[in-house]
């Protein structure tokens, strides 16, 4: 069994991207300012201020990512209001926050968000058709797990 969830053309997209790796964001960018205009955007505290000042976007920012900025993008993902992350991380640089760094990245392989952490694959994404229409989300039935302690537990009470 599976579940479904609607991703509206307009696309809800997270951008992060570590020190070393701004720049390469903002390039991307403003490569991709015309795809990228027509959607709406999320970041972390400083990547989201650098992306408006350089591109004039509109960022809903969070905290900075070692401030909890990777885990609020997280929390957002569960709550299905962000579509793609596109998340440039330093492969050479160990972070204060990497638990966070792989939360995020955990959370986004587990709901199914598209992600890019480097930036040919951001090319193939933003390049995509899918991403300027709709689709539909495929998620496995996380039902079985959500259960997975209460009939057992409610066997033993019924027991007593
Ligand atoms: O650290 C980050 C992601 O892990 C990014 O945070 P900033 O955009 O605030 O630099």
């Amino acid at each position: 069994m599976s579940t479904h969830l609607q991703m509206n053309a307009q696309k809800n997209i997270a951008l992060v991207a570590h020190d070393h790796k701004k720049q390469d964001l903002i390039e991307w960018c403003e490569k991709h300012y015309d795809a990228l205009k027509p959607h709406r955007f999320f970041g972390t505290g400083t990547t989201g201020q650098l992306i408006e000042n350089a591109l004039g976007f509109s960022v809903h920012r969070f905290q900075s990512g070692p401030l909890g900025g990777d885990q609020q993008i997280g929390a957002k993902i569960v709550e299905n209001e962000i579509d793609v992350l596109i998340f440039f991380w330093d492969p050479l640089e160990p972070m204060s926050h990497d638990p966070d760094i792989k939360a995020l990245l955990r959370l986004a392989v587990l709901w199914n968000i598209p992600t890019a952490s480097n930036i040919t694959t951001a090319d193939f994404l933003i390049t995509s058709p899918l991403f300027i229409s709709e689709y539909v989300r495929v998620l496995p039935d996380f039902t079985d797990y959500r259960n997975r302690l209460t009939a057992s537990h409610n066997a033993v009470i019924a027991s007593k």
